[in-house]
């Protein structure tokens, strides 16, 4: 008779091996050759990814991470380690962590739970919204993970977690611990990472999964409309994404009386570049250099109890 031994795959986006030029030539060449990242005819995208983006990002990039570096590696890492580590504490299976692109990859996770027994794989993305680019592109490469295989195990995909009460909880703690220590902001901003929006018009539902946080997090919170707003960040390329962008948002905030902003990113379930250079540094500086006076960052959930209980109950309901 087959075993039903269940392991948890925790899967996040992945990070350069080191904040050098090479490596994060690397790391960008298998980001963004993925089709479900960037959809241009590969005849048109090889060049201008070898010819342009590459040679002219990496080093701009590279600087951009060395900045945010940690004792233990990218802060993606080292919070996505502490991720598995906690979770591994409090559940009895073995949880691995791969990442879409870099290491650990898909491949050296998914091979370790099947040599420690496993026969059904619950699947974690820790993407709080789904979007075609991250969660779809965790499923493409768990399937090209299986061509190997002889046996297939049996396996749980979990979606997304958009409006789970234990996500929104937890989110809804941090936000108040932030509100205790630094006074209740002008207005709370919530920046989620862009797509391009014609991602979302060809049926891509994350807009409305990252709307549905902000509505579950804010009636949590008990804000009025005019206390919060949902931006988008981190746009790439010259096709619109969606808006509005965060950027934008925080260079015209002052001139509209708002002086201090809180900004958190409830689509990252760790902090990482995104989070700790482009929003803790850039933004704030858009902010304060267009005539604010207080901005504040609120953490990613990384491996706060309350994020890793959420999980277990994640994994716990398909067991
Ligand atoms: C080119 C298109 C991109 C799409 C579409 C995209 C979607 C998307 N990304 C995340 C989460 C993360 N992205 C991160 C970095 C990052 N993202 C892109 C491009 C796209 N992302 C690039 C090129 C980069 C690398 C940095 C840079 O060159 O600017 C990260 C951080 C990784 C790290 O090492 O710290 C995360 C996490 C989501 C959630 C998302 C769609 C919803
Ligand atoms: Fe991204
Ligand atoms: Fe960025």
């Amino acid at each position: 008779m087959r075993q039903d031994k269940p392991g948890v795959l925790l899967v996040n986006l992945g990070t350069p091996d080191a904040p050098t030029t090479p490596a994060v030539k690397r790391y960008l060449k298998q980001f963004l050759s993925d089709p479900r990242v960037v959809d241009t005819p590969r005849w048109l995208w090889w060049p201008i990814l070898n010819g342009v983006v590459l040679p002219f990002r990496s080093p701009k990039v590279s600087k951009l991470y060395a900045s945010v570096w940690m004792e233990g590696g990218s802060p993606l890492m080292v919070f996505s380690q502490r991720q598995r580590d906690a979770l591994a504490a409090k559940l009895d299976m073995p949880v691995a962590l791969g990442m879409s692109y870099g290491n650990p990859s898909l491949k050296s996770a998914v091979d370790s739970l099947m040599a420690q027994g496993v026969t059904r794989l619950i699947v974690l993305p820790l993407y709080p919204q789904f979007s075609c680019s991250t969660v779809a592109a965790v499923w493409d490469g768990l399937t090209a993970v299986f061509k190997d295989y002889r046996s297939l195990p049996d396996v749980e995909f979990i979606r997304d977690y958009a409006e789970h009460p234990a996500y929104i909880a937890a989110l809804k703690a941090s936000v108040e611990r932030s509100f205790a220590k630094h006074g209740q902001p002008d207005l709370l901003v919530m920046s989620y990472h862009g797509i391009p929006q014609r991602f979302a018009d060809e049926g891509d539902d994350y807009p409305q999964r990252c709307a549905d946080t902000t509505a579950a997090l804010t009636k949590a919170l008990g804000l009025r409309d005019d206390q919060f707003k949902l931006t988008f960040q981190s746009r790439f390329g010259r096709e619109p994404w969606l808006t509005p962008y965060t950027d934008e948002t925080m260079q015209g905030l002052p001139a509209k009386g708002v002086k201090h902003v809180q900004v958190m990113s409830p689509g990252f379930s760790a902090d990482c570049l995104e989070t700790l250079e482009e929003i803790s540094e850039q933004n704030c500086e858009f902010f304060m250099h267009a005539g604010g006076e207080k901005f504040e960052y609120i953490p990613a959930l990384n491996d706060d109890e309350a994020h890793i209980d959420m999980m277990v109950q994640l994994v716990n309901a398909r067991r």
